[in-house]
């Protein structure tokens, strides 16, 4: 069985989340932090070897305060991240174990991540060096200009929205981001391997592993988390 790390990334600003009291990956939902949900899935698994989650700095006395506990009761190792999302994924990456071949970049504030879908991904990782979840387009999808007129209907029979986890041979995703130009500017790790000209697999995933982004996500990420536990 290869070993993975999980590199949950938590560290972002929660802007859209406009919470006054807790960025959405701290956040109570179904009666625990958004984070732990993820981790809970993966810290379960007996081809997890190493679990880092990735905050704030800003963040790091409240979590100290209030979360740190919870992340030692798992074994979740704790790293500061950076400005970016990438730069969060580079800051995990380098905390990874040197022994542990595989890596999965996993969004926090996607908590309803399922077994089945993990155990799909990282096979495909396994067997491409390179995977992700993501889900077709189920919608028809606009282009608009400045004006917010169409400009064209997109065809979408080739489209797919990226989710996570995103899976790599360790060494490929490093090699990826060592040769990319400007890797902040990236918004998921796949895109580093693309611009590198590095194949990267898409497993279909289930619509279930929403991301919160905004507070009217958590209605369904609640409905969600509490069915499967009714
Ligand atoms: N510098 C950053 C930015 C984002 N993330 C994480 O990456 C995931 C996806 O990012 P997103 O949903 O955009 O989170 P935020 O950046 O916090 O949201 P916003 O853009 O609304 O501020 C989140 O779990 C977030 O915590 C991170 O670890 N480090
Ligand atoms: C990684 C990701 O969740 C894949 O869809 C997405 O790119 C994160 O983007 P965000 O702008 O940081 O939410």
């Amino acid at each position: 069985m290869n070993a993975f790390a999980v590199i949950l990334a938590a560290a972002g600003k929660s802007s859209r989340f406009a919470s006054p009291d807790q960025k959405k990956v701290f956040t109570n939902v179904d009666s625990q932090p958004m984070w732990m949900h993820a981790a809970h899935a993966f810290a379960k698994r007996a081809d997890v070897a190493q679990l880092i989650l990735v905050i704030a700095a800003e963040d790091q006395d409240m979590f100290q305060q209030q979360q740190a506990a919870m992340a030692a009761r798992l074994g979740v190792q704790v790293v500061l991240g950076g400005a970016q999302r990438a730069d969060s994924v580079l800051k995990g990456l380098a905390a990874v174990r040197a022994d542990i071949p595989f890596v999965a970049i996993h969004d926090a504030a996607r908590p309803c991540v399922l077994d089945s879908s993990i155990d799909r991904v990282f096979a495909a990782a396994e067997a491409s060096d390179a995977a992700i979840l993501a889900i077709p387009c189920s919608s028809t999808l606009k282009r608009a200009d400045a004006r917010g007129c169409i400009v064209e209907t997109v065809p979408r029979d080739q489209l797919w929205l990226a989710q996570t986890p995103q899976v790599f041979r360790r060494t490929v995703l490093e090699g990826a981001y060592a040769e990319h130009s400007n890797p902040s500017l990236a918004t998921d790790d796949a895109s580093i391997l693309e611009a590198t000209g590095y194949p990267v697999t898409i497993v279909e995933d289930s619509p279930q592993n929403i991301k919160v982004t905004t507070q009217a996500d958590l209605l369904f990420v609640e409905f969600t988390l509490q069915s499967r536990t009714s």
